[in-house]
């Protein structure tokens, strides 16, 4: 379930990985293109109208000049000094006076037919009228542009409103404040620029396919344009640039959400999350007295609860959480699980006790015996209350573990070598130890009543604890012929699922309640004193 949620997230997180630097890049380089678009336009736009301003200056020039002259009207010094005007003006083509709305002269001299003035479309904010097309016969059909004050008008070839040089792609106009075009290069289309003239100063066109860019003086608007088409070009470039880039950007991020996900799933990955999460809990195992039936206690054994509910048993992660250093943040969650679970029950009974599993790193650094002050400390539970059990996998380092056992003891814990037998040390360990307790392993109970090589060895480990003062527990009693042996040998203690498997905290304490209603309580001091043999049970 939680295994399959994370393969699931982590396609979607793969996927979001590839595809988004890589949209990125196109998206960016479409936006840096299209950036670069609009300055170039914003730069057209602006130099135009420069150039606009200058030839309508020159023709205002001109006709305000010209208004100024005190010849005759259509006299030789009238049209003479018209022509003058018009060759030293570079931006006026020809210039004619009106009287009455008739052309009478021109800077050639007098018309040959009657000519009536035409009409002006708009008059600009300098009060220059203007007549955006004229036709006249000297420009051989051309399209001129007229500007007029009072008399006189000036023809201007309305390219020189927009004498710049731009590629073929991109349309320049110069229009008034109204949308009236007056010039334009590459045929800009008017309706555009009606509709362009009403839009913010620079972006894309909302209701068509270009990009533009506008200037404004006091008389004119300048407004560039460009087909989003003719930005391909450009974005090939910037994608030249930047795909690669999203490429590497999108494979290091996809490798990086294998890497995660690989590390999250693997089983050193899963552990130390759910040491993160304090997923751990601990089960207890009923510690009976093996004379009176009574249940003195229980050995507090760790479970994994995963996200979805389902108990992992320790011998699955305890090695890899022994290799990996994980294991010492786990006893710490047993001890705060003990005294969560069962606090109340044993500050409230003395006779009980618990036993917890440490490590061979808990042992050999003794750092967990602070840890367990501490969290004794508010509870009210007595340090003799705490048994602490090892394999001889703790006790390999004699000198480090006689040192934390004697610190254990002198606190007040009894010490026990659980699955003693199995390794290939036991005996010199229970020689150099100042151990309370042996756990005889459930391999040597499982021979009881059985003729084998191990069969034989079980009477003499109970006898080895006995000629040490050392109490002697079994483990894995299934049978009550083992039970009946045990007891008969002097065991003291036994736990096993004869009696009992190990039991969530709830159920436990019921047992345990249910055991003193039965057997009655066990003694009140259960630590053993090691200078005294502990009780003689039975046997020899
Ligand atoms: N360092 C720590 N080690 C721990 C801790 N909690 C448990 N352990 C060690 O994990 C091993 C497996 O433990 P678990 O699966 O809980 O099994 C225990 C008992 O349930 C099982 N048992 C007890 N009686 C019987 C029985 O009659 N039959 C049967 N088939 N199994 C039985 O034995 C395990 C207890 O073993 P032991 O500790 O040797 O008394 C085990 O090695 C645990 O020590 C922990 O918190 N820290």
């Amino acid at each position: 379930m939680e295994r399959s949620y994370i393969v699931a997230v982590t396609s979607v997180l793969a996927a979001l990985g590839a595809i988004l630097p890589i949209a990125a890049a196109f998206y960016l380089s479409w936006s840096v293109a299209t950036s670069r678009e609009e300055a170039r336009l914003t730069g057209l736009a602006e130099y135009a109208i420069k150039r606009a301003d200058a030839a309508f200056g020159e023709a205002t020039t001109a006709l305000k000049t010209a208004d100024g002259f005190a010849f005759a009207p259509c006299s030789q010094e009238h049209i003479s000094a018209m022509r003058t005007l018009v060759v030293t003006t570079r931006s006026i083509e020809d210039i004619g006076y009106f009287e009455n709305d008739q052309l009478k002269c021109t800077s050639w001299g007098k018309p040959e037919t009657t000519i009536a003035r035409q009409q002006v479309d708009f008059t600009t904010a300098s009060g220059i009228g203007v007549a955006a097309r004229v036709h006249p016969t000297i420009s051989n059909g051309q399209t001129m542009l007229g500007f007029r004050y009072r008399s006189y008008s000036v023809l201007t070839d309305p390219a020189r409103l927009v004498d710049v040089l731009i590629s073929p792609d991109t349309r320049l106009a110069i229009a008034n404040e109204a949308g009236i075009l007056v010039s334009g290069l590459n045929n800009p289309d008017p309706a555009l620029i009606k509709r362009l003239i009403a839009h913010p100063q620079t972006g894309a066109d909302a209701d068509g396919d270009d990009l533009f860019a506008k200037s404004n003086s006091s008389n004119w608007i300048a407004i560039a344009t460009s087909s989003r088409a003719s930005l391909l070009n450009d974005l090939g470039r910037e994608r030249l640039l930047l795909l690669p880039l999203g490429a590497i950007v999108a494979a290091l991020m996809v490798g990086l959400v294998f890497w995660l996900s690989r590390r999250r799933l693997s089983p050193l990955g899963e552990l130390s999350i759910a040491v993160q999460r304090r997923e751990f809990i601990v089960h207890y195992q009923p510690l009976i007295e093996m004379k009176t039936g009574i249940c003195v206690g229980a050995e507090a054994l760790v479970r994994w609860r995963r996200p979805d509910g389902s108990l992992v048993r320790p011998d699955t992660f305890i090695p890899l959480a022994e290799e990996s250093g994980l294991i010492q943040a786990i006893t710490d969650q047993v001890i705060d699980g003990v005294i969560r679970d069962l606090g109340p029950v044993l500050l409230a009974d003395r006779s009980l006790h618990i036993a917890i599993n440490l490590s061979a790193e808990d042992i050999k650094s003794g750092r967990v015996l602070p840890v367990i002050q501490d969290a004794l400390a508010s509870s009210g539970v007595l340090t003799e209350q705490i048994w602490l059990e090892a394999t001889e996998r703790g006790f390999m380092d004699v000198k480090s573990a006689r040192a934390t056992i004697e610190e254990a003891r002198r606190l007040g814990h009894s010490v026990a070598i659980d699955d003693f037998g199995t390794g290939y040390s036991s005996l010199q360990y229970l020689q150099d130890l100042p151990l309370d307790a042996l756990k005889i392993d459930k391999s040597f109970i499982d021979t009881v009543g059985l003729v084998s090589a191990t069969s034989a060895v079980t009477p003499h480990i109970i006898d080895i604890a006995k000629s040490l003062n050392l109490y002697i527990v079994a483990e894995g009693i299934e049978r009550q012929e083992q039970a009946d042996y045990l007891l008969e040998r002097g065991v003291h203690y036994g736990q096993g699922w004869l009696y009992s498997k190990a039991l969530p905290a709830q159920e436990f304490i019921a047992f345990y309640n249910e055991s003193k209603r039965v057997h009655g309580a066990g003694p009140a001091v259960i630590r053993r004193d090691f200078s005294m043999a502990p009780p003689a049970v039975g046997g020899d």
